[in-house]
C-alpha cells in the first residue's frame, strides 16, 4: 500500500457543494473519503455515492441498537451506499456484532460486491479514562479498547477503531491481520479540538496504523489538497 492510501479524509459536512470541493481538492491525497452522520443525514445514500465517487468509501454511521435493527440497517446501508468500510459500535455486544457482520456478507452477496470491511469501534478518541468513570465503563481506556476488540475479532469482525495508543497493543493481541482504523490524528502543529487520545500521522502510522482517519487538519485548512499532500509526504 502506497502511505497516502493509509489516509481516509473525514468530510463532516451537511452542505453538498463544500463536500464536492473537498473531495476535487483532496482525492488524489488520500486513499479513502469518510462520510459520517452529518453528511449521510443530510444528502441521504445518493449524495453519499456522488461524493465517493470512485474512491473508497468509508461509511462512518456507527450502528449501535438492538441485534436486528443493527442488521437491518447495515443491509440498506451496504445496498445503497456501497461502502469499502462499515462500522457499529463495538460495546452493542457479542449478538449485536455478528448480526452486523451476517447481515453484512449476506447484503453484499445479494448484489455481487465484496463484503465491506466491518469494523468496530471500541473507546472513542474524544473520550479519555475520566470519561469512561463518569459513564461507569471500566479504565485504563487501554483495557477496555483491548476488551472490546478481543470480543470484535470473536464475533467476526475484520477490525476496529482505537486510538493511535491503542496500535501496538492491538496488534499483538489480535494479530497483524485485524484491521485499525485509526482517528485521534493530529499534525504537531493542529488544533487538538475535541481528540483526547492523539498522535501525528507519521507516529500513528509507524506504529502499525492500518488506516488513519483526519477530518479538520486538512479540511478546514486554507488549502486543503496542500494539508492533504504534506501529511501524506511526512508518511514517507
Ligand atoms: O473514535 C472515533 C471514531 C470516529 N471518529 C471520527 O473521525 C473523524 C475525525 O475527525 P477530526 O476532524 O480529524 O477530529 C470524525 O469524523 C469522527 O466522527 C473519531 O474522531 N474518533
Amino acid at each position: 500500500m502506497q502511505p497516502h492510501e493509509r489516509i481516509l479524509v473525514a468530510i463532516d459536512t451537511p452542505d453538498m457543494a463544500t463536500a464536492r470541493a473537498l473531495a476535487a481538492r483532496v482525492r488524489a491525497h488520500v486513499g479513502g473519503i469518510k462520510l459520517g452522520m452529518e453528511f449521510h443525514n443530510a444528502n441521504g445514500p445518493e449524495g453519499v455515492r456522488e461524493i465517493a465517487g470512485d474512491t473508497p468509501l468509508f461509511l462512518d454511521l456507527k450502528y449501535h441498537d438492538i441485534p436486528n435493527t443493527v442488521a437491518g440497517a447495515i443491509r440498506s446501508a451496504v445496498t445503497t451506499c456501497r461502502p469499502r468500510i462499515i462500522n457499529i459500535h463495538a460495546s452493542g455486544g457479542p449478538a449485536m456484532m455478528r448480526a452486523a457482520v451476517a447481515a453484512n456478507k449476506e447484503a453484499a452477496e445479494k448484489i455481487g460486491i465484496e463484503p465491506p470491511l466491518m469494523i468496530a469501534v471500541t473507546v472513542l478518541t474524544s473520550i479519555d479514562d475520566s470519561d469512561l468513570d463518569a459513564v461507569g465503563q471500566a479504565t485504563p481506556s487501554g483495557d477496555q479498547v483491548k476488551r472490546l476488540a478481543l470480543l470484535a475479532k470473536a464475533a467476526g469482525c475484520d477490525g476496529v477503531v482505537c486510538s493511535p495508543h491503542e496500535i501496538a497493543a492491538l496488534h499483538a493481541a489480535c494479530g497483524e491481520d485485524f484491521t485499525l482504523v485509526v482517528p485521534g490524528i493530529r499534525p504537531a502543529d493542529a488544533a487538538e479540538d475535541d481528540q483526547k487520545r492523539k498522535m501525528t500521522p507519521a507516529d500513528a502510522v509507524a506504529a502499525g496504523a492500518d488506516y488513519i482517519v483526519i477530518g479538520r487538519p486538512i479540511t478546514q485548512a486554507a488549502d486543503p489538497a496542500a494539508a492533504a499532500k504534506a501529511i501524506a509526504e511526512s508518511l514517507l
